[in-house]
């Protein structure tokens, strides 16, 4: 049996663009999913996760009847549900060389669900990390990061970048730009997460904003124009500038606005946010729902945004500084 959990992250700057190739710096947080893998004698994988907005259900299947599981709910919503770790065992078999090796899995998150916070990133890099070490295989994080990019890469048709698998293997902040990933340097920033307790779709999103820059080309401007900020934000960083990285993550956000991937409650709680005297507020991931970060070092950007009407949940994120960790 092994276990493992992984990080979810926020993105300072640069959601989007980054799909185009352009630089962006995603940031792990103190919220993790805890995956635990037991080897099976069959080959048979069943697979529990609590926290799943469908009420928590177990899924019991083999590999030659995936598409009937048996559960009590529609078939695509289990689908939908479980692809990432179904493609994530299908990883962890392949690097350990043992295409028909079953699994227990149990997956536990306090990571928000289509929220912008990286839940599926998490739950892929701890189920592959935790699956090989159930086989007796130690993965290297280059590669942990590689094949979880792969998963998602898979489930989202193709519509994923490096950004949220890489951070959330190597934690810390990271600055990825297409291929490219690495751990970047950054002082203990000062997150607070607003959550609407809605989510967004992710692919429908990134589609949206990939047919926005083919017709008009104020939004190919935009996409450009929101990499020119991540490189001075890089700057602002490096000078630990919180007032300068406040003000681009509002440019950020206004950008992100203009290509139609923010909705009213994230820019109510990103106006809460300022109002209380954020250094800056931005919606973080996909959008259309979900989550805003912003910076505060004191309690009042928290304070407003748990009595803002748009807001559900609201929580100090800690910079998460371990990625993935070998919890057993
Ligand atoms: N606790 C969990 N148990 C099982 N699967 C999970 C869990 N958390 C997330 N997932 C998987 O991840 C999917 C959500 O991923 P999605 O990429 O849409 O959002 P996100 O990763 O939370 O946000 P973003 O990618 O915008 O940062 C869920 O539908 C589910 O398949
Ligand atoms: C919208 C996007 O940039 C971030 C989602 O967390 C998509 C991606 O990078 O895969
Ligand atoms: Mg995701």
């Amino acid at each position: 049996m092994a276990t493992s959990s992984a990080p979810g992250k926020v993105y300072l700057f640069g959601e989007h663009a980054v799909v185009y190739g352009e630089p962006a710096v995603p940031c792990a947080i103190e919220r993790r999913a805890t995956v635990t893998v037991e080897k099976r004698a069959d080959e048979r994988l069943r697979v529990r996760a609590q926290d799943l907005s469908l009420e928590g259900f177990t899924v019991e299947y083999d590999g030659s009847t995936a598409g009937t599981p048996e559960v009590d709910v529609t078939e695509d919503l289990v689908e939908a549900a479980m692809g990432y770790v179904d493609e994530a065992i299908a990883q962890a078999r392949d690097a350990a060389d043992a295409p028909n090796a079953g699994f227990d899995v149990h997956v536990e998150s306090s990571i928000p669900l289509g929220a912008g916070l990286g839940s599926s990133a998490a739950v892929v890099v701890a189920t592959i990390d935790a699956a090989t070490r159930a086989l007796g295989v130690e993965l290297d994080r280059e590669e942990i990061a590689d094949r979880a990019y792969q998963v998602e890469h898979t489930v989202q048709d193709g519509q994923a970048s490096r950004a949220d698998t890489f951070c959330s293997t190597m934690g810390g902040a990271v600055l990825v730009e297409g291929d490219n990933c690495e751990r970047i340097a950054a002082p203990d920033l000062p997150f607070v997460v607003g959550y609407d307790g809605g989510a967004g779709d992710t692919g429908a999103l990134v589609s949206g904003v990939r047919s926005l820059r083919e017709t008009y080309p104020f939004a190919a401007d935009t996409v450009e124009s929101i990499g020119d900020l991540v490189e001075q934000g890089i700057d602002a960083l490096e000078a630990e500038d919180t007032t300068e990285l406040g003000r681009l993550m509002n440019f950020n956000h206004g950008l992100l606005a203009a290509l139609g991937v923010s909705s009213r409650s994230l820019d109510a709680m990103v106006w809460a946010a300022r109002d209380a005297g954020a250094a800056g507020a931005k919606l973080t991931g996909a959008g259309g729902g979900g989550c805003i970060v912003a910076l505060d070092e004191t309690d009042a950007t928290e304070t407003a945004l748990k009595y803002s009407p748009a807001c559900a949940e609201a929580f100090r994120a800690e910079l998460d500084t371990e990625g993935v960790c070998r919890e057993q």
